[in-house]
């Protein structure tokens, strides 16, 4: 099932994954990195729920939101603080509770048997990042793998997005986004690429209402999605 393409597409040569609720569920692992954190200054656990909502926009926005939903929140010298005790937290909650999405490995298959250059673009740290991808033996499909720190600013802003393109050589009309959430709509946007939504991902605001070309119920159905309407373009 999708949503009209609000514009034709063309046969994409890359297709650019975002991470944390698009190729991943790693939401119980962060709400544990997260209670733990909390658990240090005595403040209650968060649920997976609330905590997912809080994914997206890299780790010290992730600190900063739980401290606030927790009735503490931070001047900017605590959140300093707090992100610097987070790191080495959050680098024990990579992979322990975190599965992949339903069919990561059938649709990246898929794409790597067509030729399609891949590429992930997250606002995780990139050696997390990393350590995720090779855990799950997702690095081989991967041409790219461009992690927030590993630019200036991150998504929303587009550059995370064109590193990845240019290190597979890939022009920006010719890639398609794949996301679950604004920040990846924005950052696709402001690059000049297509973008597609997954429903189920870690969005507050409903995935229709995002400014997506296209959104999808999983990642299973991007391939006929693609297909459908390249041959309609
Ligand atoms: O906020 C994060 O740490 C990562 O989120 P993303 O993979 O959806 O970019």
């Amino acid at each position: 099932m999708n949503v009209g393409a609000s514009r034709p597409f063309r046969p994409q040569r890359a297709i650019l994954f975002d991470l944390d609720g698009t190729l991943i569920d790693s939401a119980p692992d962060i709400t544990a990195a997260v209670n733990e954190l909390l658990a240090g200054r005595d403040l209650a656990p968060l649920r997976v729920d609330q905590v997912k909502a809080m994914i997206g926009g890299g780790v010290k926005k992730l600190v900063e939101r739980a401290f606030a939903a927790s009735g503490s929140p931070l001047s900017s010298s605590a959140l300093e603080e707090a992100n610097r005790d987070m790191a080495p937290i959050y680098r024990r909650h990579l992979t322990g509770l975190t599965r992949l999405m339903p069919g990561v490995r059938e649709v990246l298959t898929h794409f790597h048997l067509n030729g399609t250059a891949m590429g992930v673009v997250t606002n995780k740290p990139q050696l997390a990042t990393r350590e995720i991808l090779l855990h799950f033996h997702l690095t081989d499909y991967l041409g790219a793998i461009v992690g927030g720190d590993a630019v200036t600013h991150p998504k929303p802003a587009p550059d995370a997005l064109l590193l990845a393109l240019d290190q597979l050589g890939v022009e920006p009309a010719d890639a398609l986004m794949v996301g679950d959430s604004s920040s990846d709509v924005d950052a696709a946007r402001a690059a000049g690429m297509p973008v597609v939504l997954l429903r189920g991902g870690y969005t507050q605001v409903p995935v229709e209402e995002l400014g997506a070309d296209l959104v999808c119920d999983s990642l299973l159905d991007l391939p006929s999605t693609m297909q459908r309407l390249q041959a309609a373009a």
